[in-house]
């Protein structure tokens, strides 16, 4: 009998705060079967992406205020809403400390780890948790995550487990230059005449930290790390580690591309705040994650979002010559919390905001 027949998988991983790592240490052979995927949203075996079907534009930040690299910034947010920047400015000492940080933390023993929980966490803010939202997952993702909503130095101080908090809160404070940055050039592309403290705070009024972490996987083929969705962020900001496995929707050809790690490298993609907020000309594009048969895998997002009480709609810029609203004003924190409270479903969160 397999060993995850006789065990209670959703028990273990969930309540008892073991996640998909302390299942994938039992040294299963076979997957069990609740992370087995539905066969569309398996990935391919044996097509490894070489880079055959294209990739994600790779740009090189240390030219930031050349209009043409602001133009291939727009481009890219406008056709593949991801691309990868270098020389960004953010150390690389503070990207290699938060990778091990995320080591750190998920290398705790399930108890310690268990205290961030949905069930024991003293706050909302902080969340360790697995798959995305497994009480309505029809399949499990082969996932395990801590999620951090920055607040304040003092609350991280207070509440983020220490293992982690400086290098998780020293990585934000060093993304947010370049995060601006981008923000401006992006903002110039849909001609807001200024940059000014109101849009600042919408576009990144607050900020979440996830670490992700994908352990090794007994039959890849037959689950996901993280199903097809877009971001509900306005841009998202990607730290990956050298194993690969993130795909991204090519919404031309409908292909998924493999977004290959580059050393020192940030992966960034707009959100569909952004997409709502820019009326549709930024794209929030469809990405999924695979699961590895040989190594686990970690991935730091930080999420630049509006703040759960701002209303995002159009911006009057973008409406001003007579051009159809494609979606309505909602409340951020709605939109999140219906984002939060089904299992992942490509594009479909955006048709809770369509006019
Ligand atoms: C986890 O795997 C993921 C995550 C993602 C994330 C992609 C993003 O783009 S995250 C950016 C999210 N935006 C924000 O955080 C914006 C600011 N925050 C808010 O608006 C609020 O904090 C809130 C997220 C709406 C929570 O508000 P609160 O009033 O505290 O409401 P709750 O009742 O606690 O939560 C509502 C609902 O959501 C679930 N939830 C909350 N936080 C998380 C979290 N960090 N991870 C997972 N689920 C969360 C919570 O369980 C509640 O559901 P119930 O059914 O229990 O009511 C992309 C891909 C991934 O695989
Ligand atoms: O792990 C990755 O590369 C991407 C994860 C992701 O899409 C997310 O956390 O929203
Ligand atoms: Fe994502």
């Amino acid at each position: 009998m397999a060993l995850s027949n006789s065990l209670n998988v959703l028990d273990f991983v969930v309540n008892k705060g073991h996640g998909v790592k302390g299942l994938a240490e039992l040294g299963l052979k076979t997957l069990p079967k609740q992370y087995i995927q539905p066969p569309e949203e398996r990935f391919d075996p044996g097509v490894a992406d070489q880079g055959q079907h294209g990739s994600i534009p790779l740009i090189d930040m240390s030219r930031s205020d050349d209009l043409e690299i602001a133009e291939a910034i727009c481009n890219a947010a406008q056709k593949w809403g991801f691309f990868q920047i270098v020389n960004h400015g953010v150390p690389v000492r503070v990207l290699e400390d938060v990778k091990d940080a995320t080591h750190a933390f998920f290398g705790l023993p399930a108890e310690e780890k268990q205290k961030y929980s949905k069930e024991h966490s003293v706050t909302n803010n902080v969340r360790y948790g697995t798959s995305f939202t497994p009480e309505v997952e029809k399949a499990l993702e082969w996932k395990d995550y801590l999620s951090l909503f920055f607040v304040s130095k003092d609350e991280a101080a207070s509440y983020w487990p220490p293992v982690c908090r400086n290098q998780a809160l020293e990585y934000m404070k060093s993304s947010e230059i370049i995060v601006k940055k981008l923000f401006k050039i992006l903002m110039n592309g849909l001609n807001l005449r200024e940059f000014d403290e109101t849009i600042e705070s919408t576009l990144m009024g607050s900020m979440r930290v996830n670490f992700n972490y994908y352990p090794k996987c007994p039959n890849p083929e037959l689950t996901v790390g993280v199903g097809r969705h877009s971001d509900v962020s306005t841009l998202t900001v990607l730290l990956q580690d050298d194993i690969g496995g993130l795909y991204v929707r090519n919404t031309e050809t409908m292909e998924w591309i493999h977004v290959a790690p580059v050393n020192g490298s940030l992966v960034i993609n707009i959100g569909d705040a952004l997409q709502i907020m820019s009326n549709g000309k930024y794209k929030s594009v469809e990405h999924r994650v695979s699961a590895h048969g040989s190594r686990n895998r970690i991935s730091v997002p930080i999420f630049v979002n509006p703040k759960p009480s701002d209303i995002i709609g159009p911006l009057p810029e973008v409406v001003q010559n007579g051009e159809n609203s494609l979606y309505k004003h909602v409340l951020y924190s709605d939109y999140v919390k219906h984002f939060f409270r089904k299992s992942h479903d490509g594009k479909a969160t955006i048709e809770f905001a369509k006019a």
